[in-house]
């Protein structure tokens, strides 16, 4: 088949070199020049484990890359894979998407065929049928159902396994009000129900249901850690080590082992924003969602608490700390909502030197906190530490052996379970 992806972001570059890998002829749209020339050139734009040789193999290729919309002309379905932060308020902010789709609209007008527009992005109930149906229909001059077809398809990969979770998913999820919408969207799919024996549910649904599904799974699972965090807060006050506790809650089917990690946390591009972002709706609609305004607000208060273990063992005003991991999770450069932020405004506001490292997040750490200092290896920052503080679970931070004992005070304070706890250190975990 032949797609274009408006937005060529974290999800619209995997989503494209995954196509072009199912042998689609793949169209990525941008307005950013420098993402388009990477994958014409056969870069990746985004550190992804996998995306790299997808990208080598497809860009210039079966995979193209542009800023002209024009080139959505030659496709028949297109993608809107374009962002959807969060105002101030928590309220989505759909300015963004609502322009893609209007100059999407703007440039079908110049064609008879007829085209199927599905939402990859994640938007409220009712934003692809009352708002960007309505604005692509107008725009075009295209009459909804006849020739122009819209759907909805979120999407669920995580950040740091994109690529292997967009191969192999749980589900998908195909929000449609015609036939030719879901054959479409089948159709599509289909390299990847055979490389999988056919094997992954699909779920053909309404098109406000399919956007419900989006928020309803990343609010299940923000409040799953949220409420994981709670148990861990209380256990850490009995002395009961939380991990044994989620992995023997985890045995029991009903609740499941996965999303049981305890910490300082949960970051990201899309928890904390879908989760503000379906609160206000509901409220919006006169609905009060106090659970998940508790799982926001605990979620808020764990890096403080981390921060209070440090208190008990030092004080940290006028010494160096170094803070070990600023993406929001591990296997990516992304600093979205990463918990190291307020991890480090914290540090500083007790008047402490912060010497960072993060093996591949820095450079994006630089621009929110240029004036802190960042170590070129996790040995670096411990090295002269008065104090440490865990705040990402990379691999390599477990691996460290010596190079904790000789910190100039070996303190650690571990917020994801990374570091061992032993002899010739003074370790505290967040929730054990
Ligand atoms: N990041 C994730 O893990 C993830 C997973 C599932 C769903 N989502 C959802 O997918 C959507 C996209 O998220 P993302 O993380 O890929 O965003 P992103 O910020 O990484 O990328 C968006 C891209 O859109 C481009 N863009 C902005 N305006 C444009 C325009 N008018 N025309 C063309 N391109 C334009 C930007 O230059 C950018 O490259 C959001 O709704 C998000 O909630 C994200
Ligand atoms: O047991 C756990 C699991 C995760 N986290 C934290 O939760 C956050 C989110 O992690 P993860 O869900 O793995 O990454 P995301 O890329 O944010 O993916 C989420 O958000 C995406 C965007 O909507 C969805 O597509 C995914 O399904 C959903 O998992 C990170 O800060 C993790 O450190 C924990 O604290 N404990």
């Amino acid at each position: 088949m032949r797609v274009s992806i408006i937005g060529s972001g974290y999800v619209g570059t995997t989503l494209a070199a995954c196509l072009a890998e199912f042998g689609h002829e793949v169209v990525n749209v941008d307005i950013d020049e420098s993402i388009i020339s990477q994958i014409e050139a056969g870069d990746a734009p985004i550190h992804e484990p996998g995306l790299d040789e997808l990208i080598a193999e497809h860009g210039g290729n079966r995979l193209r890359a542009t800023t002209d919309y024009e080139r959505v002309l030659e496709t028949d379905v297109t993608f809107l894979a374009l962002p959807t932060p969060s105002d101030e308020d928590g309220h989505i902010n759909t300015g963004i998407i609502e322009a893609g789709a209007r100059t999407l609209g703007e440039t079908l007008a110049e064609t008879d065929e007829t085209h199927l527009v599905v939402t990859k992005s994640t938007v409220v109930p009712g934003t692809t049928e009352d708002v960007l149906a309505p604005i692509v229909a107008d725009a075009s001059g295209k009459t909804l159902g006849e020739d122009l077809l819209i759907g909805m398809n979120p999407e669920f990969l995580r950040e740091g396994s994109a690529v292997s979770d967009l191969q192999d998913p749980d589900k998908l999820v195909f929000g449609v009000n015609e036939g030719e919408a879901a054959s479409l969207l089948h159709e599509l799919y289909a390299p990847l129900q055979e490389e999988n024996d056919s094997e992954i549910p699909v779920v053909e649904t309404g098109i406000r249901e399919a956007e419900m599904i989006k928020y309803a799974n990343n609010a299940f699972l923000a409040s799953k850690i949220s409420l994981v965090n709670e148990l861990g807060n209380i256990c850490k006050e009995f002395g009961v080590d939380a991990y044994e506790v989620a992995d023997a809650i985890g045995l029991d089917d009903r609740i499941g082992e996965r999303f049981l990690r305890s910490g300082v946390g949960w970051g990201g591009s899309c928890f904390p924003k879908d989760t503000a972002a379906i609160i206000t709706a509901a409220q919006e609609v006169g609905y009060d969602p106090q659970l998940l305004e508790a799982a926001v607000g605990v979620n808020e208060k764990q890096p403080e608490r981390l921060l209070s273990l440090l208190d008990d063992r030092t004080d940290v005003d006028g010494t160096q700390i170094a803070v070990l991991g600023l993406s929001f999770k591990p296997g990516t450069d992304d600093i979205r909502h990463s918990r190291a932020i307020p991890v480090i405004e914290g540090l500083l506001e007790r008047g402490a030197t912060v010497v960072a490292y993060d093996p591949v997040a820095a450079e994006n750490m630089q621009e929110r906190f240029p004036d802190i200092e960042y170590a070129d290896s996790a040995s670096d920052a411990l090295s002269d530490a008065d104090g440490a503080v865990v705040v990402t679970d990379w691999d390599e931070f477990a691996a460290l052996d010596d190079e904790v004992e000789a910190m100039k005070n070996p303190i650690v304070v571990d917020g994801r379970r990374v570091i061992t706890r032993r002899e010739g250190i003074e370790y505290d975990g967040l929730t054990w």
